[in-house]
C-alpha cells in the first residue's frame, strides 16, 4: 500500500525536506543557509518560522496537499538522552525541546512536523535523534563529575550509513566495528562497536574537531577567563562555540565547498584552515580505535563535506593504515526517516512515548 511521508530535517547550515511514497523519494530539496542569512535572526522563533515557511512553500510548489500526507517524520533534537528508535512527537517532547539550554536547528524539526501533522490530521514522529545515548560507562567519565560526557551527534545519519555499509558487505550492523565520521555543519566521529555508538565527540558545544560553524575542543581555561572578563555576554560566548566558531570564525563563511575550492588552488588562509581541519578529523578518527580495541572493520566518511574529494582524499591518506575508508557523500537521513515512517504506517513498529522513557 502506498504511503505519503513528509520528511523534515533542519541542520545548522541547511533545511532538507522531502516527500516519499513509501521508500521511494518523490520530491526533495536542500536549502543551504549562509552565515549572513542566519545572522539576521535574533530570536529562536523567528528562525523556526522561517524554516517552517520553507517547508510549506516546498509542499505548495510540489502541489502536495497536507491532507495527502500519511505521516510527518522529523529529525529529533536536543531533548534528554534516549535510546535509539522512533518516538511520537507529543507535548512532553515539544516541552523539552523548547526548554533545552543547548540550541540547535534540530530542536525545531519536531515542532514544525507537529504543526504540519496537526493540519493534515496525521501523526508526527522523530527517529534516532541527536541525543541517542549508547556511551560506554568508561567514556562518560570526563575528568570532572560535574561535567560528564554526553552523547550529542549525528545519530540518525551515522547509524543509517553504518547499516547501508553493513548491507553492502552482507553483514549485520551488530557484528561490525566501525568508525563513522559525519562532516556536516557540525562534525562527529563515532566508534560503533557491534551496533552501539560507545564513544563519540560531543559534536555541538563539547569536543572534537572544529567544523564549518563550531569551535570543537578549545582550551577551556582560556574560554572561562574570556567568559568572566566582562567583554562578552553569555550569548556571545556560546555563539563562539556554535554558529560563529570554526571556519566561520577564521574565514567568515560556513560554506566548506567554497573554502575547499580555494584551498585546492593554494589560497593560503583557506589552505591553512582546511589543513587544520583535516589534521583534527584524522586525530579524532585515530582516537576512536581505542574504544574498538584496535580492531576496525572500516572507516566511513559521510555528510555534506564528504562531497569534497580533495578533502576526503587528504583525510584518507592520514587514516588508511587503520582500515579501509569508504565515502558516503551527503546523508542517508531523509531516507532513514522515510523508512521509519513506513515501518510505523505498516505497523512494523510502534512509536515510543518520550515521556515514559527511562534512562
Ligand atoms: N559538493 C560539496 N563539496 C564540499 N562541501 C560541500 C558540498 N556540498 C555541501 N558541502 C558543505 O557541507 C557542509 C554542510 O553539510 P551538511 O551535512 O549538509 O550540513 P548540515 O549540518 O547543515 O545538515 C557545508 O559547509 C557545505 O558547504
Ligand atoms: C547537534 C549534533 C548534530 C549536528 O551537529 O547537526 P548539523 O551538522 O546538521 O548541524
Amino acid at each position: 500500500m502506498s504511503h505519503k511521508i513528509l520528511v523534515i530535517n533542519p541542520g545548522s547550515t541547511s533545511t532538507k525536506v522531502a516527500v516519499y511514497d513509501g521508500e521511494n523519494e518523490l520530491y526533495t530539496q536542500t536549502l543551504r543557509h549562509s552565515t549572513e542569512e542566519l545572522n539576521k535572526f535574533q530570536e529562536e522563533d523567528e528562525q523556526l518560522n522561517f524554516r517552517k515557511q520553507k517547508v510549506i512553500e516546498f509542499l505548495k510548489e510540489k502541489s502536495v496537499a497536507l491532507s495527502d500526507l500519511d505521516i510527518v517524520m522529523a529529525r529529533g533534537g536536543l531533548s534528554k538522552p534516549i535510546e535509539s528508535g522512533v518516538y511520537l512527537v507529543d507535548e512532553d517532547l515539544l516541552h523539552d525541546l523548547k526548554e533545552t539550554p543547548r540550541k540547535h536547528a534540530s530542536n525545531w524539526a519536531a515542532k514544525i512536523a507537529f504543526d504540519i501533522a496537526q493540519e493534515g490530521n496525521v501523526q508526527a514522529c522523530i527517529a534516532d535523534p541527536v541525543v541517542v545515548d549508547e556511551l560506554s560507562d568508561v567514556a562518560r567519565i570526563s575528568g570532572h563529575p560535574k561535567f560528564p560526557k554526553v552523547s550529542v551527534f549525528h545519530a540518525l545519519n551515522q547509524k543509517a550509513v553504518a547499516r547501508s555499509y553493513a548491507k553492502k558487505i552482507n553483514k549485520s550492523y551488530d557484528e561490525l566495528r566501525l568508525i563513522v565520521v559525519h562532516l556536516g555543519g557540525g562534525i562527529s566521529v563515532g566508534a560503533h562497536l557491534l551496533g552501539k555508538v560507545v564513544d563519540v565527540n560531543q559534536a555541538l558545544d563539547g569536543s572534537g574537531p572544529f567544523s564549518p560553524e563550531r569551535s570543537g575542543s578549545l582550551p577551556v581555561g582560556d574560554v572561562i577567563r574570556a567568559a568572566f572578563s566582562g567583554a562578552y555576554t553569555q550569548e556571545e560566548m556560546i555563539s563562539m562555540l556554535v554558529g560563529k566558531g570554526g571556519m566561520t570564525a577564521y574565514l567568515g563563511t560556513n560554506d566548506a565547498k567554497e573554502i575547499e575550492d580555494k584551498a585546492k588552488v593554494g589560497e593560503e588562509e583557506e589552505l591553512a584552515v582546511m589543513e587544520a581541519l583535516i589534521y583534527q578529523v584524522a586525530k579524532e578518527i585515530c582516537s576512536m580505535t581505542v574504544p574498538l580495541e584496535n580492531k576496525v572493520d572500516a572507516i566511513l566518511i559521510t555528510g555534506g563535506m564528504a562531497y569534497g574529494k580533495w578533502l576526503t582524499d587528504k583525510i584518507t591518506e592520514k587514516v588508511a593504515h587503520i582500515a579501509d575508508v569508504e565515502i558516503f557523500p551527503g546523508e542517508d537521513e531523509m531516507w532513514a526517516l522515510a523508512l521509519n515512517g513506513n515501518r510505523v504506517l505498516n505497523n512494523e513498529t510502534t512509536p515510543k512515548r518520550y515521556g515514559s522513557t527511562e534512562f
